[in-house]
């Protein structure tokens, strides 16, 4: 399956599971791999046949700050759900690093896959 991508998106949101986190933003790096047709949109060069990497990019920030959780784990498999529905994404990969989490260590985090290329 052909693949649309997001790579190091930086975003800045609340997230963390102690108290001091629910006060503050942090900064989270997301990198996405969407499974999608995208011969579709090459055939007549249309924007709206495929995944516009740009209003998802804005969609990650904005659903990350209107819904604030404790856990990674937790954002990963919302906005994936999330995206998957909105986008009807039929399979996606989704990597999210919290670089500024563990003092020694160069980043930390998640990444899952949901759903099925076919
Ligand atoms: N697997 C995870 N471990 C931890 C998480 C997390 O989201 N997933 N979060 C924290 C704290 O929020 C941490 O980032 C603050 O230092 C700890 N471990």
């Amino acid at each position: 399956m052909d693949k649309v991508y997001i790579e190091g998106l930086t975003i800045q949101t609340t997230i963390g599971f102690y108290q001091w986190e629910k006060e503050i933003k942090q900064k989270l790096v997301i990198d996405l791999q969407m499974g999608w047709n995208t011969r579709d949109a090459a055939e007549n060069d249309e924007l709206a046949k495929t995944l516009d990497y740009a209003a998802i990019s804005e969609e990650i920030e904005t659903f990350a700050n209107n819904n604030p959780v404790d856990l990674l784990e937790t954002l990963a498999e919302r906005l994936a759900q999330h995206l998957m529905t909105s986008y009807h994404i039929p399979w996606l990969k989704l990597k999210i690093g919290k670089p500024g989490a563990v003092f020694n260590a160069a980043t930390v985090g998640v990444e899952i896959e949901r759903g099925s290329c076919s």
